[in-house]
């Protein structure tokens, strides 16, 4: 944390907002945003104003919350400043620590002798993993996708209150007939009143959403030779390998979302663009097009479903229930459960782990608009999820099972969840004042320096993947992965 000292943050050149608050420090920063802990003046609350530096993330993080206020597990918003050509200033709760360092210190219990065999006692676990699913279940509830669960977006309040936060990638679906308006009035100067509108989606914000979307990639692809392929992989690679420390943008590989890790020139200069070798980038710029498009470059990537790592655009909630159950491993082995290092490489653990995914386990697959394109060798024998979860029963197993299917229509909902004989089974999940609720947010790429130059020494899809065929077919190329 840096001393309150520190004047130079842009932030107090808002004078609405230094009129109101008192700015105590910086916590945390991300990809798009500077995080400050800060008093409200009016009557020494604690707060979190979080300085939100780009449009489209600020747009969608207030329209979220807005929707969502009022939800007990969803972090609370009590008002935002944003005018024209300044970045939005989002007033939150202020959260002391995350479900990352709860996995992180049960972890180091564990290892210091004083827990054995698993970490999280199970009664804890339950109570974590109910406020996980009722939290997300308000989201999916009014149709919010969020896009970037991960445990370090879930939030912790001194008393154990866990609420899903982190809503900058968050979108609304709405069914064919919505017509998205493009009359958003444009006043010069919000600040939201301290109530906000629970229930519906503000219509003050300046600009409106579409207009800063690019086109469907579907239309855009065109296959290219296989010699500009190996040239543009030339060029990412010497681009990644000059991005390699940059700690400020790549903390933690599978901390850092697919947006995290686009520079402004990659957003810029995308040489994927116009080819079906897209995976990583789509079209330029990672936003989702007018016409219910949405992009595949979302979330973070140990947490992305399979069928975003295979470029899916029309894709649902359940995205968010491949993430839970990542969640929901790593909290039940306190380890990540596919910790890829690329996005190939995630694809391999993946189906090492559960098998190729076939026409079999998800009819329609072979659809996706880059299943032609990435090939794996047939795994004849997968790991399988219980060789992961070690030491865990059969309904822990089970209710990660039910998340991790390769067909979207089959995982389980979180009202589902929330409804799993599991949870009412001893041991009881406990109190919220009997949780190990830790006093600090750990911050992952200190915390765990061992971790991450194990998950970081290549960016790069090809590096550790071993041999790879390309090879000529009806859609242009098609690359093989062993
Ligand atoms: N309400 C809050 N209270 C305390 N800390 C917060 C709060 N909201 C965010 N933070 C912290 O600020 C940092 C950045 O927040 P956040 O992840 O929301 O930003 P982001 O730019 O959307 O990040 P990302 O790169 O993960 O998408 C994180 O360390 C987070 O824990």
């Amino acid at each position: 944390m840096e001393p309150s000292s520190a004047k130079s943050w842009s932030i107090h050149s808002r004078p609405d907002i230094i009129h109101k608050y008192e700015i105590l420090e910086r916590v945390g920063s991300g990809a798009y945003s500077d995080v400050y802990r800060a008093r409200r003046l009016s009557d020494g609350v604690i707060v979190a104003l979080k300085e939100i530096h780009d449009y489209q993330s600020a747009f969608r993080e207030i329209e979220a919350l807005q929707i969502l206020q009022g939800s007990p597990n969803i972090v609370v918003l009590h008002e935002y400043f944003w005018r024209e050509d300044e970045d939005a200033v989002l007033v939150l709760e202020f959260m002391r620590t995350d479900l990352a360092t709860v996995i992180a210190e049960a972890k180091k219990r564990g290892s210091d002798g004083v827990e054995s065999g698993r970490g999280l006692a199970v009664g804890e676990l339950k109570r974590w993993m109910i406020q996980i699913l009722s939290g997300l279940d308000a989201c999916h509830r009014n149709m919010i996708v969020h896009r970037d669960l991960k445990p370090s977006n879930l939030l912790i309040s001194d008393d154990g209150m866990l609420k899903l936060a982190d809503f900058g990638q968050a979108r609304i679906l709405m069914g064919p007939d919505y017509v998205e308006s493009n009359e958003i009035s444009q006043p010069c100067e919000i600040n939201s009143s301290d109530q906000v509108p629970s229930s519906q989606p503000s219509a003050v914000l300046p600009g409106t959403e579409s207009s800063v979307r690019e086109g469907n990639r579907t239309e855009e692809q065109e296959p290219i030779s296989k010699e500009e392929y190996f040239r543009v992989l030339d060029e990412l690679k010497a681009k990644n390998s000059a991005n390699e420390f940059d700690k400020e943008t790549c903390t933690y590989d599978g901390d850092t979302s697919c947006l995290a890790t686009c520079t402004t020139s990659d957003l810029e200069d995308d040489p994927f663009k116009g080819s079906s070798y897209s995976y990583e980038m789509e079209g330029g710029v990672p936003a989702d097009d007018g016409h219910g498009s949405l992009t595949s470059c979302v979330g973070t990537r140990w947490f992305r479903a399979p069928e975003l790592l295979y470029g899916s655009t029309s894709y649902g909630l359940e995205i968010d229930l491949w993430s839970l159950g990542c969640i929901f491993a790593e909290l039940l082995t306190l380890e990540p459960l596919f910790p890829g290092t690329a996005d190939i490489d995630q694809m391999s653990r993946i189906f090492a782990t559960l098998g190729n995914l076939t026409e079999e386990s998800w009819p329609g697959c072979s659809e996706l608009p880059d299943f032609q394109i990435i090939s794996f060798n047939t795994i004849e024998k997968p790991i399988g999820l219980e060789a992961c979860l070690t030491n865990c029963s059969s309904d822990e197993i089970s209710i990660v099972k039910r998340l991790l299917c390769y067909n979207p229509a089959n995982r389980a909902t979180a009202m589902e969840l929330l409804q799993d004989k599991y949870f009412t089974k001893e041991p009881l999940p406990v109190p919220l004042s009997e949780l190990h609720v830790p006093s600090t947010k750990s911050g992952q790429d200190e915390d765990s320096p061992a971790g991450w130059y194990d998950y970081n020494e290549s960016d790069s899809d090809m590096d550790e993947i071993g041999p790879m065929n390309v090879t000529t077919n009806a859609t242009g190329y098609s690359i093989q992965f062993d």
